[in-house]
């Protein structure tokens, strides 16, 4: 089969008809419910990440074990402005809204990193998720947090920074509308998957709710905290931390009255250099448990597609 994008879900949505069966989500881990208890993820005040003071230190010992643990957390003074958040949820709310023709002006091909367009489309079989979305290359990368997440393990501080930084890396940025969906219990706005960037930043939707984690195999929403950024680690910070840090598995559900916009930064190594466990990380203690490995993102979009963990594929 020619590999192609799905179409718009927001057509689906108005049209009134039932899904097609290719939305039904059929995998695994479990049964869809958005009525899972709410996660206590710990809030990270980012300003103090980069002191050397005492509280300074109290914060990267809060990092640390917050990523070791779930694996996100919920970043507050972040330096981007409330104004500036909700004029970015405002624009993507105003581009949704555009008509279809119009939309499609900046639609995406399969090759496309940038533009309006859906999964790719790689097998007849695969469960399509209940979301639109538009994808933009941005360039700044955040050197504050992966810098501080190799100082909170006591390693030197450009461990991680070194393989995502400007030439060497992307931040890809990934608007997502998931419209209302007619059965919430039977489609998922994203599947079960963990990220395959280094790091993820997302802006949530303001008011309304959609994002579950699993921890220690029990589905857990995600709470709404307005204007903070809620960072997790993906699947290269995971592999290059040899497992100290968490890449959580996660998925979206949807609802069937309100739609739901979330904006989704995704820090990216070159898919040209090579990542692989921290040296200091490895001992006799703790092994190294996951190969060296270019391309981690082809390995991963050819998993995910397939419905399994990529990370799977980088074990020893
Ligand atoms: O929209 C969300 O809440 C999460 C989206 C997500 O997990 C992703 O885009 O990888
Ligand atoms: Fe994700």
């Amino acid at each position: 089969m020619v590999e192609s994008l799905s179409n718009p879900v927001q057509e689906l949505a108005v049209s009134g008809e039932d899904p097609p069966e290719k939305y039904v989500y059929k995998g695994e881990h479990g049964a869809i419910d958005a009525s899972f208890l709410v996660m206590e993820i710990p809030l990270i005040d980012m300003s103090l990440l980069t002191s050397s003071s005492a509280a300074g230190d109290e914060e990267l010992q809060k990092l640390r074990s917050a990523l070791a643990s779930c694996g996100c957390f919920q970043g507050i003074n972040h330096g981007l402005t409330s104004s500036f958040l909700d004029k970015v949820h405002e624009v993507a709310k105003q581009f949704f809204a555009l008509p279809i023709e119009e939309k499609q002006i900046y639609s995406r091909t399969v090759e496309d990193i940038e533009g309006y367009g859906n999964d790719s489309v790689l097998s007849e079989h695969q469960t399509l998720d209940w979301t639109d979305r538009l994808y933009l290359t941005l360039s700044l990368m955040n050197e504050l947090l992966l810098k501080a997440m190799a100082r909170s393990l006591n390693i030197e501080e450009h461990s991680f920074f070194e393989a995502v930084r400007r030439e060497r890396g992307t931040m890809t940025a990934r608007f997502n509308l998931y419209p209302p969906c007619p059965r919430p219990d039977l489609i998922l706005g994203v599947k079960p998957h963990a990220d395959g960037s280094a790091v993820t930043f997302l802006l949530q939707d303001r008011e309304v709710e959609g994002l579950q984690i699993m921890k220690d195999g029990q589905w857990y929403r995600v709470p709404i905290v307005p204007h903070a950024l809620l960072i997790n680690v993906g699947d290269q910070a995971e592999i290059m931390s040899n497992g100290e840090f968490k890449s959580p598995l996660h998925r979206v559900v949807t609802n069937s009255e309100r739609e739901r916009i979330t904006l989704a930064v995704f820090c990216i190594p070159e898919s040209g250099i090579e990542i692989g466990p921290v040296e200091e990380l490895i001992s006799e203690n703790r092994p190294k448990l996951y190969k060296n490995m270019k391309n981690f993102v082809d390995i991963y979009f050819q998993n995910y597609q397939q419905g399994k963990r990529p990370i799977d594929a980088a074990k020893i």
